[in-house]
């Protein structure tokens, strides 16, 4: 199966550590930052030098044979790393999942690095397959022609492969359906307005930037036909947690009767919750609304809140695009989404 594309690579596993590309300063400047200690990894996510559902999962995974090099003989001290790096953000079920999944190998076969990275180089190629069974299942879903309006970055900034939602539409792209892009800022890290603008772009993709409250006016005008966006945890209802401002664009898209889908990987499915609600939704620092690019804009002592994601409801969701297919509602939600089968 091809995986391969033109598309950017967000992190590099070196003999010294694991490089990743600073997202916090692209597009104005590619920036690679070295970690050669789990707690470099952990900061990075925590402070999303790498973002991303499934990225974060990778770079949590790599932090674990970080871990076992430096505390080689001591697997306290690396179960205690791996605690740091699978609790760094709360709401991509990814990390957690990932680093679990390594720290079960090491459990199993001994605490050394090589397995580590063994089994997190494993994570990263059966991610690019996902991203790319995610790109071809729900390119036929893209219209032939027409407005995709998608939501922060869910391309090969936040995967190791082609992306999930970005991945949907490079794929559609490359299929030949003639797709103008709607890229939403995403404030306030403005993860569309930096990242998804940039991904595109420069593989000569249609996209636009548009602030986040224009999202009911593109659609309002019939600029677009559909809403492709990413997940960062899906509960066994079909909830789907993502980037904060998802639930207003499907409220949107369902006012307009345009199909809302959502393109996720089943590492981001956690059929331990039942429902959205469970979901732990991470509030970050709210100097990052009030500051733009370090700049207050709002007045001393105002305060913000800034919860970072937000839970669509499964019955909001036209369908959610996997790497086991695509899921329809009501499946998702009389069934758990593992027991679904497409109709
Ligand atoms: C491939 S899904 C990426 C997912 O992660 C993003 O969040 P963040 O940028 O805070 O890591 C956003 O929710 C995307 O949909």
């Amino acid at each position: 199966m091809e995986t391969k594309s033109s598309a950017v690579r967000a992190y590099r596993w070196e003999p010294d550590g694991l490089w990743l590309l600073d997202q916090r300063r692209l597009p104005a400047e590619e920036r690679w930052v070295a970690c050669r200690r789990p707690e470099d990894v952990a900061r990075a996510i925590r402070e999303m030098v790498v973002r991303g559902a499934p990225l974060i999962g990778v770079a949590g995974a790599y932090g674990v044979a970080l871990a076992c090099r430096l505390h080689a003989g001591d697997p306290d001290a690396v179960e205690r790393a791996a605690e740091q790096l699978r609790t760094a953000r709360p709401t991509a079920i990814n990390l957690a999942w990932a680093v679990d999944r390594v720290m079960a190998r090491l459990r199993r076969e001994g605490y050394a690095a090589e397995l580590a990275a063994e089994e997190a180089g494993r994570l990263a190629d059966e991610d690019q397959h996902s991203c790319w069974r995610i790109g071809e299942a729900g390119a036929t879903l893209m219209p032939v022609e027409g407005g995709v309006l998608t939501h922060c970055n869910t391309g090969a900034l936040a995967t190791a492969g082609i992306g999930t939602a970005a991945g949907v539409i490079r794929r559609a792209v490359a299929r030949g359906h003639r797709l103008r892009v709607y890229a939403t800022e995403t404030r306030p890290y403005l993860q569309g307005a930096r990242l998804t603008a940039w991904e595109l772009s420069r593989e000569g993709i249609d996209v636009t930037v548009i602030t986040d409250g224009m999202a009911g006016y593109v659609m309002q005008k019939g600029l677009v036909q559909a809403v492709v966006v990413g997940a960062d945890r899906v509960a066994r209802n079909g909830d789907v947690a993502n980037k904060i401002g998802t639930y207003g664009l499907a409220v949107l898209a369902r006012a307009h009767g345009i199909p809302f889908y959502v393109a996720a990987p089943y590492s981001s499915v956690d059929l331990s919750l039942p429902d959205g609600d469970a979901i732990p939704i991470e509030h970050r620092d709210p100097a990052e609304v009030t500051q733009v690019a370090g700049v207050e804009v709002a007045p001393p002592g105002v305060p913000a809140l800034h919860p970072a994601f937000d839970v669509t409801p499964a019955h909001l969701v036209t369908a959610i695009i996997t790497d086991r297919g695509v899921r329809y509602p009501p499946y998702l939600r009389s069934l758990p989404l593992e027991e679904a089968t497409a109709p």
